[in-house]
């Protein structure tokens, strides 16, 4: 902690000394305003003020959590582990048990498991705990509260800071809160301690009065009533706050010097192992604890990943056809034979619907063009295929007399096609490529039987379309972007809820008071997402390229140290909601 300008002899009397502290949250909104305050060694001091006096940002800054924009405070205090803290918000683990939630700060602090379960044994009959192996989530308010105040003393500090112990306890525990209090003072124990009930501070040995910023009287209880010639603390604290009200207000418009912060000797380390431990410690209590939604988490990219490879890039099937057929019910024709003889009984349209049944197609027989119409409006096929009477005659004419053929003929060897357009994918990508690629199939083979090239009936035009790779196709290609995304969002998602439940209700703020510091909290979290990463990896690489039979290029460890570096930058993003 930095050494400022106090005197030995002050120093040697008191824990903690304040001087002319300032803090302003927003330019206009001065909250300590040229403070002074000086804490005994040993025994309670209450600080006693109204709400919004600036109570709780005064503690903080005395934890050194928030700094002074300009002041000085010293402590008689080098570690945080000389220190316990007690934030206004109870600030627990709540899906921890009692038990686990001492653990967890009894390691931060460095203790042994067996003077912790001691330590923890104590409290627990001395603040009238119930039973350690309960879960702080289903405990009551006053309970929790204690517990509260359990967990900032496990370590048995030498200065309690106590932010409003026994807001929301009942008399007959408030007493009790204030009797342990005094018990610890009477051990040589420094407490500063906050309250909004007056009366409570005749119990202190000395009391702060605090208004607008600044503390008004600081003296033993019976001073206090006795300099303000009245005979209750109450009547004592209403003539100050009315006598400042009279007296001209310090000045708002400080020009801030050097802004203060408390600052203790393990504030300067790099890292702590001891904190890692700790850490480590409360998040796989966690873990199991919400085992549901860490499976949940834990399967989602697999669930996910089958989905994708269920749904996507797979090609439609057993699509519903409307045919209507003029020219032949297909009961009996001709396969192998040459469509262009002339007592052949080749019919290109039962050719046709057969090369289109073969590719999973189900059409269904209609008898007139209205019906079949009927049928795609109702949603019953997502086709219609309409073949002409003279349909294959209007083809062999097409060949033998090509410059005697009228419209009329010529028209009647086309099948009369209306798709569906309502789905992009099914009209535009696949029906349509499969009905010109098993016509352009079914005419090769006609052409091929009557011993003709097939080639003259092909549209002047050849395409080929080529991938870089072999057997690669587009899903393959976004399966590895979907493993990459999946490999980032989890733990993202997991390390910002962590974070974001953690900062809501209080505890990040009392685990950094305590001294761990974001680099334990997040070597932590990527540990353990490591962990999650490597088998979601596992799982997510046999369904993709095991199951849906992906095709995988390069190495295995390109793959996991890939998908672990994006996991890693998942959980740095998912922890920027700290702020
Ligand atoms: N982070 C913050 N940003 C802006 N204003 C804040 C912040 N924290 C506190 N304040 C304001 O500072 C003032 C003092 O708040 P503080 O919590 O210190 O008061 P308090 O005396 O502890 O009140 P209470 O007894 O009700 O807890 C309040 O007006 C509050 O709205």
């Amino acid at each position: 902690m930095e050494e400022i300008e106090f005197d030995s002899v002050s120093k040697a009397k008191s824990s903690i000394i304040v001087r002319n502290a300032y803090k302003t949250y927003t330019p206009k909104n001065t909250i300590l305003n040229g403070l002074d305050l000086t804490v005994p060694a040993g025994g309670i001091y209450g600080l006693l003020g109204p709400s919004g006096c600036g109570k709780t940002t005064l503690l903080n800054c005395i934890a050194g959590q928030l700094k002074l924009d300009c002041g000085s405070i010293w402590i008689n205090a080098k570690k945080r582990s000389e220190i316990g803290f007690m934030p206004q918000a109870v600030s627990l683990h709540e899906s921890m048990s009692i038990f686990e939630n001492f653990f967890f700060y009894g390691y931060v602090f460095g203790m042994s498991s067996r003077a912790i379960q001691a330590r923890a044994i104590d409290l627990i009959t001395l603040l009238d705990l119930p039973s350690g192996h309960r879960i702080v989530g289903d405990l009551s308010g006053g309970q929790r509260r204690r517990i509260s105040m359990a967990v900032a003393i496990i370590h048995d500090p030498k200065l309690m800071i106590l932010d409003e112990p026994t807001a929301g306890l009942d008399p007959i525990l408030s007493h009790s809160v204030w009797q342990n209090l005094k018990q610890f003072a009477s051990a040589g124990k420094s407490i500063i301690v906050t309250t909004h009930y007056i009366q409570e501070v005749n119990d202190a040995d000395m009391v702060g009065v605090m208004r607008n910023g600044v503390i008004l009287s600081e003296n033993s209880p019976q001073a206090i009533i006795s300099n303000c010639h009245c005979n209750t603390i109450e009547e004592a604290y209403l003539l100050l706050s009315q006598k400042q009200e009279c007296e001209e207000k310090k000045t708002d418009n400080v020009k801030p010097l050097e802004p203060f912060q408390v600052k203790y000797e393990e504030d300067d380390k790099l890292f702590s192992t001891k904190k890692f431990k700790a850490v480590l410690y409360k998040n796989a209590k966690q873990t199991r604890r919400e085992y549901p939604f860490q499976i949940l988490l834990m399967f989602l990219p697999v669930v996910s990943s089958w989905f994708f490879c269920t749904a996507i890039g797979r090609y439609p099937q057993r699509l519903k056809l409307a045919i209507v057929n003029e020219e032949t019910n297909c009961n009996m024709y001709e396969r192998n034979g040459c469509f262009l003889d002339s007592d052949s009984n080749v019919h290109i349209s039962c050719l046709f619907l057969e090369a289109l049944k073969n590719k999973t197609y189900e059409p269904e027989i209609y008898e007139t063009d209205a019906k079949a119409w009927d049928g795609i409006r109702r949603s019953r096929a997502w086709g219609l295929l309409h073949f002409k009477r003279n349909y294959t005659n209007s083809l062999i004419s097409r060949f033998n007399m090509p410059h005697e053929l009228d419209e009329e003929t010529i028209l009647e060897g086309f099948v009369e096609t209306r798709l569906d357009s309502s789905n992009f994918i099914i009209s535009e990508i696949t029906l349509k490529h499969d009905l010109v690629t098993s016509m352009l199939n079914i005419l090769d083979t006609a052409m091929e039987n009557c011993n003709m090239n097939p080639k003259i009936l092909r549209p002047p035009l050849s395409i080929t379309t080529v991938w870089p790779s072999n057997n690669a196709n587009f899903v393959s290609y976004v399966a590895s972007t979907f493993l990459i995304l999946m490999c980032f969002s989890t733990p993202s998602l997991a390390a910002s809820l962590q974070m974001f439940s953690e900062k809501s209700q209080g505890i990040l703020e009392r685990m950094r008071i305590t001294g761990v510091s974001l680099k334990e909290i997040i070597s932590v979290v990527i540990l353990l997402q490591l962990i999650t990463i490597v088998i979601q990896t596992l799982m997510i690489v046999s369904v993709m390229f095991w199951l849906f039979d992906h095709p995988m290029r390069g190495h295995w460890v390109t793959l996991f140290s890939l998908a672990a570096i994006t996991g890693i930058s998942g959980v740095l993003y998912g922890k920027t909601f700290r702020d």
